[in-house]
């Protein structure tokens, strides 16, 4: 495994995006709907740095098995009221794009005022949809990564920093 960004670089990419969350929004209250599990240790990092009142809500989306993409689920069964809020969506990783892509799609059936989206990482060259996070850290080559919350089949979402996997850290036939 190699690393990619440190907990130096890290902490530095959070507090960046966190400063331009806290401009674009000012003191207007924030409803942040994190994307789990992928974003578990970014939320609890960004949220600390953001300085307008915020509601925190959560919903689960699942579908990679090992480096391939599979079907999504989306399960939407904890999500907050938005309606009449500004939202802010948090996820872990932009890839494909079909996650936020599917998520925007259904949350804005929710009424909310506004609805936008921060990412920790945006992998290069990969997206197959035309949406766009608003607030990106991190652009990444197109490597499959894990750690800060990032799994490869559940495991190393707790590293405290972002690696590539190499061929010799795959499974057999995953
Ligand atoms: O842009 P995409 O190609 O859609 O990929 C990005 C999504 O994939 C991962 O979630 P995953 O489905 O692996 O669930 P997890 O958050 O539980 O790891 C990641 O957390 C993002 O939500
Ligand atoms: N790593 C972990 N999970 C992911 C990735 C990745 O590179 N891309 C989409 N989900």
């Amino acid at each position: 495994m190699k690393t990619l960004l440190d907990e130096n670089q890290l902490n530095d990419g959070v507090e960046k995006l966190a400063d331009a969350i806290n401009a674009h929004y000012g003191d207007k209250p924030l409803t942040i709907i994190c994307i789990l599990t992928g974003s578990i240790v970014l939320g609890a990092d960004l949220i600390r740095k953001l300085r307008m009142p915020t509601r925190v809500g959560v919903l689960q989306t699942s579908s990679y098995e090992g480096t391939e993409r599979g079907d999504l689920t989306i399960n939407a069964e904890m999500m907050l009221d938005i309606k009449d809020r500004e939202v802010l969506l948090i996820d872990d990783i932009f890839d494909t794009g079909h996650t936020l892509d599917k998520v925007t799609a259904l949350v804005a059936d929710y009424g909310p005022t506004s609805l936008q989206s921060a990412v920790l990482l945006c992998k290069t060259g990969r997206q197959e949809v035309e949406y766009r996070p608003e607030f990106i850290a991190f652009d990444i080559p197109d490597e499959f990564v894990v750690g800060y919350g990032l799994d490869y089949n559940d495991e190393y979402r707790n590293l405290p920093y972002l690696a590539c996997l190499e061929d010799s850290d795959l499974e057999p036939n995953a």
